[in-house]
């Protein structure tokens, strides 16, 4: 590929120093719990100390953006992860769960020019969450908690 004479700029994955929320569901919660566990893995194996680490639960992901949105804004946190898992029923009603749960993530990011990161599983069934929360897709708790890294970092140089 030819080199360019560009200025590239990228988030560090280093998590020492840093301070981050965590807002995870409890529905779902033998799903939800591997995503946390991935989740914190990866922040400690980057750096972060246990004691800049906090995680607080809400009942379910329609809850997580209103959460993550007061960790964002307190000013206390670098970044923020989001963790969920939207299985679907038999009704529509997984539509609107993981619409809003999305579209209220994305809103609270941009609101408090805070990242946080996306690690809301919606899936078909419960083989697929569990196949992205550890198994044979890797953890999207761990993907999310790597994204917050590189943001919190990346942000920091603006
Ligand atoms: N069915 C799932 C839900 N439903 C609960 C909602 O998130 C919410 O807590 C309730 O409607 C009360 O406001 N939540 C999940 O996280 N995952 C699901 O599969
Ligand atoms: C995503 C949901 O809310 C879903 O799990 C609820 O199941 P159902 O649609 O069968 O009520």
């Amino acid at each position: 590929m030819t080199d360019y004479d560009v200025t590239e700029l990228e988030g560090e994955l280093d998590a020492s120093g840093l301070t981050v929320g965590i807002v995870v569901s409890r529905f779902n919660d033998l799903i939800t719990g591997k995503l946390l566990d991935g989740a914190l893995d990866t922040l400690t194996r980057h750096g972060a100390s246990e004691d800049d680490i906090d995680v607080a639960r809400v009942p379910g992901s329609f809850e997580i953006p209103l959460m993550a949105k007061r960790m964002a804004e307190s000013g206390d946190y670098d970044a923020v992860i989001a963790l969920g898992a939207v299985i679907r029923g038999e009704t529509p009603h997984f539509e609107y769960v993981s619409n809003e749960a999305t579209k209220g993530v994305a809103k609270a990011t941009l609101d408090t020019d805070v990242p946080i990161s996306f690690g809301v599983l919606t899936t078909d069934t419960t083989e697929q969450a569990i196949n992205r929360a550890g198994v044979k897709q890797g953890n999207k708790g761990s993907e999310a908690a790597e994204s917050a890294i590189e943001m919190a970092n990346l942000l920091d140089e603006f």
